[in-house]
């Protein structure tokens, strides 16, 4: 292979002629430029440098074997490496940035779970924020997660001798100390530098049980080899059991070596994301990417040359930008047969927003049903995750109990997990909080973080007048508000069936 001085690979500085080292390897990125996930203005950035240890930051290093083939240019003339680009640096102030004068705070100060999104603003870059917290469009389906866990209250039971709790729960055959867990998050590099095996290592501590995304930072047998260290470490006593959260690939035979992967690596289920035919519009992220293009001076490029297929000149992506050849909107329903041949264990689909699907799931055999939607990130106004349960009461209320549910989005209080219980679901998913929890404390955020929700679990059962999960029962909510609100057919010829 050639070897490349370090001089003409700073040469090849911009959008006529870009190249970067990884690993010690120098590439020419010049075509891939406008079809990069994660917008061509960060690679433009890193252009003529050595792009490793950023590049580490989002995504493994064997993406590189994405690149269109011919990219390879030789190797890095090792003596040469100071003669590389110095990395520009960005021009455009960000519209608000990590608060670096605030000190963090001491993790025990940390009682609810808003306190670790404060915590976590005081020591991530601008960016990193904006991924963390960006919804889709104006927000509000962001707001209604949040809202609706307020509009279901509780009817408690009093003198009923609480004083023993048992709060576990589980998930296909497998119990945890808990019925919430880790729900999946893609990049988590550009929220710590050890990402997801640091997440992993929290929940086991713990005995949480958690998701992984496809979008990972490490690749899934990383994130396993974490997870099978830290169980040794404990003489594997921990219930704690990962499962995997599988975007599509769009190249079947990439689809299925995905299957063939996780299949080995040991995870005890797949949730297939189905919200997510193309990425929502991450409003935060738009305008970050806005930004940074006008700093490297994408000003003036026609938006044309940057628009593949009538896309947006900064396109969409994972945390605000489109993954190519990761997100199918071609998938259907009759993809679940030859995904049921290759994976045998339990599939659960994550993102159903209706009675209709939720119905459909289960007439196509799935295991278990995620109601979701993305966090707030994908479709504008799309009904919160209790919404959706409240609906499946009403209309198709025969799959409660033959099918496991989910429910995840704007769950920041442990006893609102009762409410969902109470209404049927299995167990409840958390995203942020334990995102912003690994941002500023790591595994111990993260272990402190479960210990805060659990608190205010096993507090909820205490006053609700509960010891046990399955003393919960619909009664012991008044879900009357969502009710009100709940969609409704316009014929009234379908009866409404409800068991509230
Ligand atoms: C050289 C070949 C590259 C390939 C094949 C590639 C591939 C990808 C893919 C598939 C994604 C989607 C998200 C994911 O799966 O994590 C992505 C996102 C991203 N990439 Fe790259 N990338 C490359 C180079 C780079 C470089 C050099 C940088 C920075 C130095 C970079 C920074 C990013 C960022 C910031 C995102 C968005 C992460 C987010 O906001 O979610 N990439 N890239
Ligand atoms: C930063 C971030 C990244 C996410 N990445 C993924 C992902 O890669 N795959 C996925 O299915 N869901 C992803 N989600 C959605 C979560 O799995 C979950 O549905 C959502 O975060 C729950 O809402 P909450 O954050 O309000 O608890 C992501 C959410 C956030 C906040």
């Amino acid at each position: 292979m050639a070897a490349v001085d370090g001089a003409e690979v700073a040469r090849h500085d911009n959008r006529k002629s870009c190249w970067i080292v990884l690993d010690s390897k120098v590439y020419d990125v010049t075509n891939f430029l406008p079809n990069h996930p994660g917008g061509a203005a960060i690679i433009l950035k890193n252009a003529g440098t050595d792009a490793t240890e950023e590049f580490k930051k989002y995504h493994p290093l064997d993406y590189v074997n994405d690149l269109p083939k011919g990219s390879l240019v030789g190797s890095i003339n090792a003596d040469t490496l100071g003669k590389l680009r110095k990395k520009k640096e960005v021009n455009a102030a960000p519209t608000q940035s990590a608060d670096t004068d605030k000190e963090i705070p001491h993790l025990t100060m940390c009682v609810s779970c808003p306190d670790f999104e404060k915590a976590a603003r005081a020591v991530l870059p601008h960016k990193s924020i904006v991924y963390a917290s960006t919804s889709a469009n104006s927000g509000l389906s962001l707001k209604t997660n949040l809202d609706d866990w307020g509009h279901i209250n509780f009817r408690p039971r009093v003198m009923r001798n609480v004083g023993d709790v048992d709060s576990r729960r589980s998930i296909f055959g497998h119990t945890s100390q808990y019925p919430f867990y880790i729900s999946p998050m893609g990049t988590l590099g550009a929220i710590h530098p050890e990402a997801e095996p640091e997440m992993v290592r929290g929940a086991v501590r713990k005995g949480a049980h958690m998701v992984v995304s496809t979008a990972s930072t490490k690749t899934s047998e990383q994130i396993m080899q974490a997870y099978a260290d830290e169980q040794k470490r404990l003489n594997d006593k921990s219930p704690t059991q990962l499962f995997y959260q599988y975007y599509m690939p769009v190249d079947r035979k990439k689809a299925i070596e995905l299957i063939h992967i996780v299949k080995k690596a040991g995870y005890k289920g797949i949730w297939i994301t189905v919200d997510t035919p193309v990425l929502g519009k991450r409003t935060a992220d738009r305008v970050l990417q806005a930004e940074e293009a006008l700093s490297v001076g994408l000003d003036e490029e026609s938006t044309a040359k940057w628009e593949a297929g009538g896309e947006n000149a900064f396109a969409p992506a994972m945390g605000g930008r489109v993954v190519s050849g990761q997100l199918s909107p071609h998938t259907t329903w009759e993809d679940l047969a030859w995904i049921r041949k290759e994976w045998e264990g339990p599939i659960v689909l994550k993102g159903i927003q209706t009675a209709d699907d939720a119905k459909l799931a289960f007439e196509y055999g799935c295991d278990g049903i995620l109601l979701s939607n993305h966090g707030g990130r994908q479709l504008h106004t799309a009904p919160s995750a209790l919404m959706t349960l409240v609906e499946i009461r009403t209309y198709c209320p025969e799959i409660i109990g033959k099918i496991e549910i989910f429910l995840d989005g704007g769950l920041r209080d442990g006893s609102d997990v009762l409410k969902a219980l109470c209404l049927g679901a299995t167990a409840v998913g958390v995203g942020r909080p334990f995102m912003y929890a690994l941002a500023a404390y790591g595994s111990r955020g993260v272990e402190r973080c479960i210990d805060v929700l659990a608190d205010e679990l096993t507090l909820g059962m205490r006053l609700l007048g509960v010891t046990a999960l399955d003393q919960l029962k619909p009664e012991m909510v008044n879900a009357s508000r969502l009710l009100n609100e709940m969609w409704r057919p316009e014929s009234n010829s379908i009866s409404i069936k409800s068991r509230l």
